[in-house]
């Protein structure tokens, strides 16, 4: 397929409107930074690091250079209202931002023209948009939300261009994240109450699969930890949360 001008349009659907209504619903407090995407936030400097490391490695790019991500288009699918697209677009990227909740879409727009941002916000099924195929695409903490993981997969993998980098991030099904990352975390109000159904977090070897079916390869998985002393941080730990790269596995030749 043509990079620069072909779009992609894959078969179907993967959004819970479910999930779309309660994520909607948080669209208002979504950038305070006490709000109830207060995780996320926290999240953010600790996924910036690996996927800044990550842009560099597979771009060939110097570490000090401040828009890495000059020329290149960037997909963030499930971008909620725009932590992500917002960095990767001060990198210098073409962002794109796709969310399952029209009320993220329109949070995410009203942030960036006041930040002076040009991005490229869309509302819908990743698939039916008619988007041309990215250099970098991002799903974070989203997969364990929609309604078909390899259908969404596939939609990243299609929307990913062949020598393009993808970065995942989920919280891993363990006992350990059971009892932090729903348990605790909604009972003390650090995460929205309903955000998390435990059952469908995917494990690293879960997502293996998916990635390899889905025709893509994955890197080694770094895990996103907690502690008292640290905070979130970048660990070997996957017990609670990881990030990973994935690229397209070569063609059968
Ligand atoms: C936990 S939030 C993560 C937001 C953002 N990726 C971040 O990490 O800051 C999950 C987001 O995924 C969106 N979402 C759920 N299913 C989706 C789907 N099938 N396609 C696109 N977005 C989806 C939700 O509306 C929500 O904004
Ligand atoms: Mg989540």
């Amino acid at each position: 397929m043509d990079n620069a001008t072909a779009t992609i349009t894959t078969a179907g659907a993967t959004i819970d409107p479910r999930e779309a209504a309660h994520f909607g619903k948080l669209a208002a407090e979504w950038w305070d930074p006490k709000g109830s995407s207060a995780m996320l936030h926290r999240l953010n400097p600790v996924r910036l690091g690996f996927i800044r490391e990550a842009i560099d490695a597979h771009f060939s790019r110097d570490s000090r250079t401040l828009q890495p991500l000059a020329g290149k288009r960037v997909l963030d699918a499930g971008c909620g209202a725009g932590l992500l697209c917002e960095p990767l677009s001060r990198m210098g990227g073409a962002v794109t931002g796709v969310d399952a909740a029209p009320e993220n879409i329109a949070a995410a727009r009203a942030h960036a023209e006041a930040m002076g941002l040009s991005i490229d916000y869309r509302a819908g099924e990743l698939g039916s948009l008619g988007l041309r195929r990215f250099d970098l695409v991002c799903s974070l903490e989203v997969i364990e939300h929609v309604t078909d993981k390899a259908a969404f997969l596939a939609q990243l993998a299609a929307a990913l261009a062949d020598d393009g980098l993808m970065i995942l991030s989920c919280p891993n099904r363990t006992v350990a994240s059971r009892v932090l990352l729903v348990e605790a975390a909604e009972r003390l109000g650090h995460v929205p109450r309903g955000t998390h159904d435990w059952s469908q977090f995917p494990t690293p070897e879960e997502l293996q699969e998916l990635a390899t079916a889905a025709g893509l390869v994955l890197g080694q998985p770094r895990g996103i930890a907690w502690s008292p002393t640290r905070g979130l941080h970048l660990s070997d730990d996957l017990s609670l949360n990881y990030i990973v790269t994935a690229r397209k596995a070569a063609p059968l030749s």
